[in-house]
């Protein structure tokens, strides 16, 4: 019930009257937006390029939301700022064509999270069940993008992600960071006190290692492919709990037991948007590489040298073993920077004298979100 004075009745509809005025200021410009947003979709079918031109366009969506955090007046934050015009973009684009995305599945896992927050809701998703799957599926056509998991700050490497790339020829053409909250839930038919089994993704139980130690010692941990597959499971079995996100609890139905019970605080992953298409430069770009060295002395000099001699700072280097022979390896290097700056580009060709094999993976934008 109410109980506000007159004086606040009469501030709240005035309040409320400038927000429907606000509202529909917001309406009307939103559709003119949409309106050209269709105009530079005709503009790209007539460029030559005819139906196979692409919507879009990466570089232009990093900027756009760079700008709506730069110019971002308050009390909004800034994410908050960005999110709102990452979905009016999203649904902008859906317009031109909506996005198609193929990620690691099943529906439920951080990966369809990190696909939402990159494209935002208009685009159509598809989940599918291995890294390898969502790699095919864009190699294929039968999608514009992939999203894969490649780190995450815990557990580190995601190698089934490196070592697609070695027979892949897709770009990376974004990447996207997701804080990553775990949670224990259970079902309504779980009986809280007799919990024997937890199931969980690998990496996820990984991520709570400690915690279990402390709170459920004794419980045996099974790791299965997902952790929405371990959502599910938990649904039939009252004995069981499972580790997941806000995504597989809401989507299975599970209560949450107990929330953010990962070992660390900034836990997060990154993930990679893989397509086709080289993406130009957006003015705050990174860089991912790939290099086989020759097995000799001071290869692994040779090949950061240049990097440094040309000022460019290194995100992450891992090394794999090659597919090709025992004992020789791959390096997997980011680097800020794109590869048309001139920097880049005269680093690349001296990293490149030296290495037995090279393939730029792809210049992105930083991930903005
Ligand atoms: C409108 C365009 O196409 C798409 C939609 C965008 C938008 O709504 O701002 C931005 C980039 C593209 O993904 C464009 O290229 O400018």
């Amino acid at each position: 019930m109410s109980e506000d004075k007159p004086e606040q009745v009469k501030r709240l509809l005035e309040l409320r009257d400038r927000i429907d005025g606000i509202d529909s200021d917001i309406a009307r410009l939103i559709s003119e937006r949409a309106n050209c947003a269709l105009e530079v979709a005709e503009v790209k079918k007539h460029s030559g390029e005819g139906e196979s031109a692409l919507y879009y366009r990466p570089e232009r969506e990093a900027q756009v939301l760079r700008r709506a955090m730069e110019r971002n007046p308050g009390p909004l934050t800034n994410e908050e700022m960005a999110r709102l015009f990452r979905e009016i973009m999203s649904a902008c684009l859906a317009l031109e064509e909506p996005v198609k995305v193929a990620y690691l599945g099943p529906e439920g896992t951080f990966t369809q999270q990190a696909a939402l927050k990159h494209f935002g809701h208009s685009a159509v998703s598809k989940p599918l069940a291995a890294i390898d799957e969502v790699f095919r599926e864009v190699e294929a056509g039968a999608v514009n993008y992939g999203v894969v998991p490649v780190e995450n700050s815990t557990e580190g490497v995601v190698n089934h992600t490196l070592d697609s790339f070695m027979t892949s020829n897709l770009q990376v053409c974004g990447e996207v960071e997701l804080r990553i909250h775990q949670h224990l839930m259970i079902s309504d038919i779980t009986r809280k006190d007799s919990i024997t089994r937890i199931y969980s993704h690998a990496q996820s139980l990984a991520q709570c290692r400690k915690w279990l130690d402390s709170y459920y010692p004794n419980v045996e941990r099974v790791a299965v492919a997902s952790n929405a597959e371990a959502a599910k499971r938990v649904k039939g079995e009252w004995n069981a709990a499972a580790i997941a996100g806000d995504m597989a609890a809401e989507l299975y139905g599970l209560k949450i037991l107990s929330e953010k019970i990962e070992d660390r605080p900034d836990n997060s992953t990154r993930f990679l948007i893989i397509g086709s298409q080289a993406v130009p430069a957006s003015g705050d770009d990174k860089t991912s590489l790939m290099v086989s060295m020759r097995n000799e002395p001071g290869a692994l000099h040779d090949l950061l040298a240049p990097f440094q001699k040309h000022g460019i700072d290194l995100t992450r280097v891992e090394t794999r073993p090659a597919q090709s022979s025992n004992w020789t390896y791959v390096f997997f290097i980011d680097f800020v920077g794109h590869r048309d700056s001139e920097n880049v580009a005269a680093a690349l060709k001296e990293v490149g004298a030296g290495a037995s094999d090279i393939k730029v993976l792809g210049s992105y934008p930083r991930g903005v979100l």
